[in-house]
């Protein structure tokens, strides 16, 4: 049976919190919806909710939200790896001029993700110097009832929110922007081919379920069954990437694709955050050698490596989830160096 939870009135509700020990402990009634993440199951198990927003940008603007110049502005936090994809696909299509974005206070309180001009890389918000996020929200739809995700892609004609999902802003940004790319190579790079979508969606649907979520389905499990069954089933869908990788340099053959993007923000963070805080520790991402290579390999192309911010990473988890780590002490390592040679562009050709 899944428990929904509604803010604060049904305070018998089971809860999964970011800073605050559940409500079902009796503590703390006058929680906030944003500090509530996520829906748990009977059974303990961390279940992630659909983002809510979910129109699209075209090329053409038949949708009602054309590509356009100075019309879009995008909110991210640096420590979260769903809006880690959007950076990246923004960088690689050479798009930084035409998308503008805000990154959020890595530490997330009570009220959700906040601005702050007191901390590297963050800044106030541009648009309606809100403090917190949940703010824009309630600007795009005052009945909103949903979390208060980031990424967030804002349209500053609309004055709403385009959509809070970022396996769809990252196939807008791969393929509505073209005549905004920087340069050819960066218009003609396509991250979704048609040739590709079937292998591309196959494997971002067992990644995603496993990998991207399994981290997190591990790490707020509110049970020993929940906890096992994730972590079970993340260090088996580990064992399968390795072995794709062990054949082709990327998940879908020769060619980077959005499939190994969605990846890579999860396996990024994986010794860093997820090992430790999250107990995903049967084995470290530089156990495998191919993934290990491959998380190099991605992260050397170039643009990538500035979209990483491991001071971010690490103090957002460690701080911001107290329920798990309550005195918000942030580990030391590990010393990891992403730039060893990886070798892979070597690699034979599928
Ligand atoms: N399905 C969304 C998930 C985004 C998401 O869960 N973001 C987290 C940060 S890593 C967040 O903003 N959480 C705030 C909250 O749940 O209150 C996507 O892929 O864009």
């Amino acid at each position: 049976m899944l428990i929904r939870l509604k803010p604060v009135r049904q305070v018998r509700q089971i809860c999964v919190l970011l800073n605050q020990p559940g409500i079902s402990q009796g503590r703390n009634p006058h929680l906030k919806m944003s500090t509530v993440i996520s829906d748990i199951g009977a059974k303990g198990e961390f279940l992630r909710k659909d983002a809510v927003f979910r129109n699209w940008i075209t090329a053409d603007g038949s949708s009602g939200f054309k590509a356009e110049r100075d019309r879009y502005h995008l909110y991210v936090s640096l420590a979260c790896p769903w809006a880690h994809r959007t950076l990246i696909v923004r960088k690689l299509k050479g798009i930084e001029d035409v998308i503008p974005y805000t990154v959020v206070d890595w530490l997330m309180g009570e009220n959700g993700w906040n601005f702050t001009d007191k901390k590297a890389k963050c800044s106030p918000d541009p648009l309606f110097n809100a403090q917190y996020v949940r703010e824009l929200y309630f600007k795009a739809n005052p009945d909103y009832e949903g979390r208060f995700t980031v990424p967030m892609l804002w349209d500053k004609k609309n004055n709403t929110i385009v959509t809070n999902e970022s396996s769809e802003i990252i196939q807008m940004f791969n393929s509505e922007f073209n005549d905004f790319c920087a340069t050819v190579e960066q218009k003609e790079l396509d991250l979704y081919p048609e040739h590709l979508k079937a292998q591309v969606d196959a494997v971002n649907e067992w990644i995603y379920n496993d990998i991207n979520n399994g981290v997190y389905k591990s790490g707020f499990a509110r049970s020993q069954e929940a906890y096992d069954k994730a972590v079970t089933q993340l260090f088996a869908s580990l064992d399968r990437v390795e072995d794709i990788l062990s054949k082709t340099r990327y998940l879908a053959g020769d060619q980077l694709t959005l499939a190994d993007i969605r990846l890579f923000t999860t396996l990024i963070r994986f010794d860093l955050v997820y090992v430790g805080h999250f107990k995903c520790n049967k084995k470290r991402i530089m156990d495998y050698p191919n993934l290990w290579a491959y998380t190099r390999d991605i992260y050397q192309t170039p643009g990538v490596a500035e979209t990483v911010d491991r001071e971010h990473i690490a103090k957002h988890y460690q701080a911001s989830h107290t329920s798990i780590n309550p005195f918000a002490i942030v580990a030391i390592g590990p010393d990891l160096d992403f730039n060893l040679p990886h070798n892979r562009d070597k690699m034979a050709k599928a």
